[in-house]
């Protein structure tokens, strides 16, 4: 019975599995937000009064705002996701509030779909599927749509912790030659052997990728790093990804450096902004592929998130530490 229960945790978020959320069953009462954003401000604005603690599925913002509806007995919040960009950190902390996120559970899923990028705009498939509409297959010329080879490659990890390492763990299979990596903390010497990766200086890893990821979070340090001077100092040859986040590159740069062949190709599951508008110039390009923010939008991983969401509410509402601090 509910009212044995000793805390309430807001779910504010329609689609969070229900799988996942079992195990608050025992201690907490759940109260559920029913509307689809942005409707939902506020319902959340509402039914977060007397909640002791959050989990945050979505993408809006989790503010102040929030935090004043619902009261000073809130103990715990985890958000579903690796980034925590729409979280008001310094306001969590100025209040004491502890918060949980998942970057663990979301890793497999979004390496995985990092590969398919790295594939798809390596080996054209946008521009193919172009063709293909526009009655233009061309069967008569050997060196037509000729992508880049994996083989063999430097693949460049700006960024290189659980994500970058899943990606390099995929990449092995296609016989890749070597990894470099900027990250500011050089790696374990076990998995810098494993991968035969070198941490190098940004300049280098501009300069010497032929796949460069970004799989890094947005900080006030990354905000706008890939820009026309990084384009200008990498191959022409190479292909960037990023699953980081869209802000990390100056997109107008990005535009153009694939325009004039700057740069062979991009893949990107995240952009700026997002929803990015279907009339937007990127689009009009033969050489980048696309997917709507979807690195970790398989079933399994959403489940995983909401599991692990819930286990760091339970830690934070027992007073103990969350089990995947997002700080
Ligand atoms: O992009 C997805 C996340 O940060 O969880």
């Amino acid at each position: 019975m509910s009212a044995t229960k000793p805390f309430k945790v807001l779910i504010a978020h329609t689609d969070v599995p229900p799988e996942g959320i079992e195990i608050l069953k025992e201690k907490c009462e759940i109260l559920q937000v029913i509307n689809e954003p942005p409707k939902n401000r506020p319902e959340i604005l509402e039914k977060i009064k007397g909640a002791h603690a959050v989990i945050w599925g979505g993408r809006d913002i989790l503010n102040a705002e929030i935090l004043d509806a619902a009261g000073p007995q809130l103990k715990a919040v985890s958000t579903m996701s690796s980034g925590i960009n729409n979280v008001d950190v310094p306001e969590l902390k100025k209040r004491g509030i502890p918060l949980g996120s998942t970057p663990a559970m979301l890793t497999v899923a979004v390496a995985d779909l990092t590969v398919g990028l790295l594939v798809a705009a390596a080996r054209r498939f946008q521009e193919g599927r172009r063709k293909i509409d526009s009655d233009k297959w061309d069967k008569d010329h050997l060196n037509w749509l000729l992508g880049q080879d994996i083989r063999g490659s430097t693949v460049g990890f700006y960024g290189f912790g659980g994500i970058g390492q899943a990606v390099a763990k995929r990449l092995m299979g296609f016989e890749i030659e070597r990894v470099l990596y900027t990250t500011r903390n050089r790696v374990r010497q076990d998995i810098e052997e494993q991968f035969n990766a070198k941490k190098v200086d940004f300049d280098t890893l501009l300069a010497e990728s032929d796949f460069l990821i970004i799989a890094s979070p947005l900080t006030k340090d990354t905000l706008g790093l890939f820009n026309a001077t990084a384009f200008n100092k990498m191959k022409e040859t190479a292909v960037l990804v990023n699953v980081g986040r869209g802000k990390i590159v100056n997109q107008d740069d990005l535009y153009e450096a694939l325009k004039s062949s700057r740069i062979f190709a991009a893949g990107l599951d995240v952009m700026d902004p997002e929803p990015l508008p279907s009339k937007d110039k990127l689009l009009t390009l033969d050489n980048v592929v696309v997917t709507p923010h979807v690195g970790y939008a398989t079933r399994r991983t959403r489940i995983d998130a909401a599991n692990l969401a819930s286990r760091n509410v339970l830690q934070g509402l027992a007073g103990e530490p969350m089990l995947s601090p997002a700080y």
